[in-house]
């Protein structure tokens, strides 16, 4: 059997590839024989993933020590990663101060917000959705998430004309009539409700943005439609931000070549975490610490998944949990469920494939 190894340039390259290194960089990859490559495809930025020149797609790639940012975002030609150890022990790694880590449960299973033993259903927290006129699937498919991932209660406020659907549609979650924005203030009033979801089909028509000034004090989730009422308006210091690529576009400048450096950048400038989501999925809180999920499937890119996700998010932040973390843990569990279900995924399933999930998690 025919094997390339490429080991021609690891994490560290700084320039684009030209002359002879990309002529045979373009001929390892146009030959039928799968590539290995060591450290890094050869041509990969190791900062950013981006494709400087020319880059192999190898079927396996072999790094040291720990997996570097390009290892993240260049899925589709790192292939299957492998650690191996070298002898380079952790306590290096972390004088050299990492700010970029990958979401699994190791990182964050201490920070889960399991129930205590005496635990009441207020001491789990209480999220509140903001329910749309035209849209209902959305925010129900996130408060349903929102308490599947442990809120212990949810409440929608919805237009009082479709209050019924959402009153009708599960007897779990609690559902207050809204006519006007003095009904959302009253559902917001109780100090308990800690917890506030705006954007999945929240209507563009509406006054969203007055919405979430009302809802200072909470911990906050902007998603969707939240986030285009946004774009002019300075955004509220300390918000979980999810946008999507074209949301993100809306209110900050992304390039593409580097996501990462522009979700930092959003964070600081903004004082918010944000969570660009996409195949690796990046949440940064503005100090420049950030956390890539990597779990998920194409099966996800399918209408209502980031309401489900933007609903992990706020039952987790009710739970008290760190908005940088919650966004790692919702990005993971959300990637699990995902895998769990496989082809054939539809918004709906994920969030029923939360308690096994959980289970297992809890099982260590
Ligand atoms: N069951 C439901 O009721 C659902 C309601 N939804 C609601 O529908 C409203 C509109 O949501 P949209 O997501 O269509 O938002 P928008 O219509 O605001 O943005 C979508 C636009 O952004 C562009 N874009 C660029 N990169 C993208 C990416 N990676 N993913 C998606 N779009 C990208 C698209 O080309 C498109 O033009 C929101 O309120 C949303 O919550 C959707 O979440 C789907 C499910
Ligand atoms: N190709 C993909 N691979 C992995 N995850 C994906 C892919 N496409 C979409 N997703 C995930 O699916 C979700 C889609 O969210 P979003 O675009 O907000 O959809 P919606 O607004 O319909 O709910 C996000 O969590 C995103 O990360």
């Amino acid at each position: 059997m025919q094997l390339i190894v490429d080991a021609l340039f690891g994490a560290g390259l700084a320039r684009d590839l030209t002359g002879d290194a990309r002529a045979l960089i373009e001929a390892m990859d146009a030959h039928p024989a799968p590539v290995v490559a060591i450290d890094l495809p050869s041509g990969l930025d190791g900062d950013s993933g981006a494709v400087r020149g020319a880059a192999p797609s190898a079927m396996l790639t072999v790094t040291f020590a720990r997996k570097k940012p390009a290892h993240l975002f260049a899925p589709a030609y790192v292939g299957d990663v492998v650690v191996a150890d070298i002898g380079i022990a952790d306590a290096i790694v972390a004088q050299l101060r990492p700010r970029l880590f990958e979401s699994a449960p190791a990182l964050w299973r201490d920070l889960f917000p399991w129930p205590a033993r005496d635990a009441h259903k207020y001491a789990r927290g209480h999220a509140v959705v903001w329910g749309g006129a035209q849209m209902t699937g959305a925010a129900r498919l996130a408060a349903h998430a929102a308490a599947r991932i442990g809120a212990g209660l949810v409440t929608i406020s919805a237009p009082r004309d479709v209050w019924s659907i959402y009153a009708l549609w599960r007897a779990d979650i609690l559902v207050e009539p809204r006519d006007e924005l003095g009904d959302w203030k009253r559902t917001l009033e109780d100090p308990r409700r800690n917890a506030v979801l705006i954007g999945p089909g929240a209507g563009l028509d509406q006054p969203l943005v007055a919405a979430t000034e009302m809802a200072d004090g909470k911990q906050l989730v902007l998603d969707a439609d939240a986030l285009t009422a946004f774009a002019g308006h300075a955004l509220p210091r300390g918000a979980l931000l999810t946008p999507h690529d074209g949301e993100f576009k809306r209110l900050f400048a992304l390039d593409g070549a580097d996501r990462l450096g522009s979700v930092r950048r959003a964070a600081a400038a903004s004082a918010c975490t944000l969570l660009l989501k996409g195949p690796a999925t990046i949440i940064a809180s503005p100090d420049g610490t950030a956390i890539v999920s990597t779990n998920g499937t194409p099966y996800l890119a399918t209408a209502g998944t980031g309401d489900v996700l933007a609903g992990l998010c706020v039952g987790l932040l009710a739970q008290q949990v760190a908005p940088l973390v919650a966004g790692a843990i919702a990005a993971w569990l959300h990637g699990a469920c995902a895998r769990r279900v496989g082809p054939g995924l539809v918004a709906q399933d994920l969030s029923e494939r939360l308690p096994a999930i959980l289970a297992d998690l809890a099982c260590g």
